[in-house]
């Protein structure tokens, strides 16, 4: 059971703080009555919830599992469809088949979903034929039609993420407690994938040797209840801090603060300052959370950044989810391992090998190169190896959807194509099978290593 927090209590502490990358909303009456509605709605996950998925991540730090963390880069209203729910939770069940099987390592599967509606932008606003109008900052600020209509934030916004984030979260727990999940549809989730794609035949493949193995485990008489749903998580960033807080609660149980919007919450790396209001916000709650570490990011920093989320050194309640770039891995991240783990912190280590490697093609698409995301996570592996430490997951946009994003992969797509299937709100995602192939590497990088 939780219960509401006082947002004006000593663990609002962050409101004195500067919050990067807030909306300016025009009316803020507005603003107070529609999160002194969502302060009164019930929790979107519980306190235990997150408590579990602490645990699972402790697993994590300690070298015991993997983390396969993904989902869109920005999710939106108009898609909170049982068909896109379905499409990217099946891909993330299929990189999981694969991961588990291929590396012989328990997975822990965490979604950017049931709540990834903001967006940090690097610019405030947008410029086209000489107009200006605020940056499209996600479904939950604006919409992202160029008019002054649509560019203005509106709290009534926050009410619909909530209502969205509540659907999409009811709808996953009825795929992965009620049989969609079940190991034995392991083909299943790939029927409507397989003829066409390599990676989806190489799946295929896979999922054959895992009925065998299944069949044979029934037969030997074990048949246990974790093959028959699955254990999964939703995060997002934690960016728009008004609805957060509406979010946090009091946890009965323990009288601790639990942000009950999702199980686990990031900050990114635009609003990770050290005395910033999202740091001072993550600080004040029990959930698992986050921090993305960009190249510049300095070894003190993250000592820092540990010592003010993770004063009791608890392996599972903070990740490092760093983004670094393909060119940029291999020197950045060796001193920030070693001075971490010779702090003596076990943090989870987790490699976002797409927001460093994006860029902007001739044709004016933001798009990444999938041998860049594949080059980052073996720089990733590469370093940890070298270090005697854990590669603790990898975390990624993608969709479940056969769009065109992201270049390469290996039913290739390029630079042309672009334009086919550019459907993301914000950044480029991995489709599909581009999203299996880089599960098949993972393995093979995760059994080499
Ligand atoms: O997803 C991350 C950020 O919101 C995104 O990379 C910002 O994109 P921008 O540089 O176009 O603002
Ligand atoms: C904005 C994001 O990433 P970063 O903070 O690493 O730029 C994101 O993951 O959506």
């Amino acid at each position: 059971m939780t219960v509401n927090a006082d947002i004006s209590t000593p663990s609002a502490t962050w409101r004195d703080l500067p919050a990067a990358q807030q909306p300016e909303y025009p009316d803020q009456e507005a603003l107070r009555a529609v999160t002194a509605d969502l302060a009164s709605y019930p929790p979107l996950v519980f306190a235990g919830e997150c408590d579990q998925l602490r645990a699972r991540l402790g697993a994590v730090a300690r070298g015991e599992a993997f983390l396969l963390q993904g989902g869109d880069c920005a999710e939106a209203f108009d898609q909170v469809s049982a068909d896109q729910i379905r499409a990217k939770l099946k891909t993330l069940l299929q990189m999981s088949a694969v991961l588990t099987y291929a590396a012989a390592v328990p997975v822990v599967k965490v979604g950017r979903i049931a709540g990834q509606y903001s967006k940090p932008r690097s610019k405030p606003t947008e410029r086209r034929d000489g107009v200006e109008l605020p940056s499209y900052r996600g479904d939950s600020v604006n919409s992202p039609e160029f008019t002054v209509e649509a560019r203005t934030p509106d709290p009534e916004r926050l009410r619909r993420m909530y209502h969205s984030s509540a659907a999409t979260l009811n709808l996953v727990r009825g795929f992965t407690t009620g049989g969609y999940a079940d190991l034995r549809q392991v083909h299943a989730w790939n029927q409507d994938f397989v003829r066409n794609s390599a990676s989806g035949q190489r799946y295929d493949a896979l999922a054959r040797e895992i009925d065998s193995a299944l069949s044979f485990m029934k037969a030997c008489g074990a048949d246990p209840a974790e093959f028959h749903s699955v254990e999964f998580y939703a995060s997002h960033e934690a960016l728009l801090l008004d609805y957060e807080a509406a979010l946090t609660r009091v946890d009965s149980r323990t009288g601790r603060l639990y942000d009950v919007s999702g199980h686990m919450v990031w900050i990114g790396e635009r609003t990770r300052q050290l005395d910033g209001a999202h740091i001072e916000f993550a600080a004040q709650v029990r959930n698992p959370v986050g921090v993305k570490l960009g190249p510049t990011t300095s070894a003190e920093e993250a000592l820092t950044l540990i010592d003010r989320l993770d004063p009791e050194r608890e392996p599972g309640r903070l990740t490092f989810i760093t983004r670094m770039g393909a060119d940029r891995i291999r020197d950045r991240l060796p001193e920030l391992v070693e001075k971490v783990t010779a702090s003596g912190a076990q943090v989870v280590w987790v490699c976002d090998p797409m927001h460093g490697n994006t860029f902007e093609a001739a044709s004016g698409y933001k798009t990444r190169r999938f041998d860049d995301v594949l080059d980052e996570v073996k720089g990733f592996f590469e370093v940890h190896k070298a270090l005697g430490t854990h590669p603790g997951g990898i975390h990624v946009e993608l969709t479940g959807d056969d769009v065109t994003e992201c270049v390469g992969g290996g039913d290739e797509i390029f630079v042309d194509d672009l334009h086919q299937r550019y459907e993301t709100a914000c950044d480029p995602r991995l489709n599909r099978s581009q999203s299996l192939d880089l599960a098949f590497l993972v393995a093979e990088m995760y059994r080499a290593q």
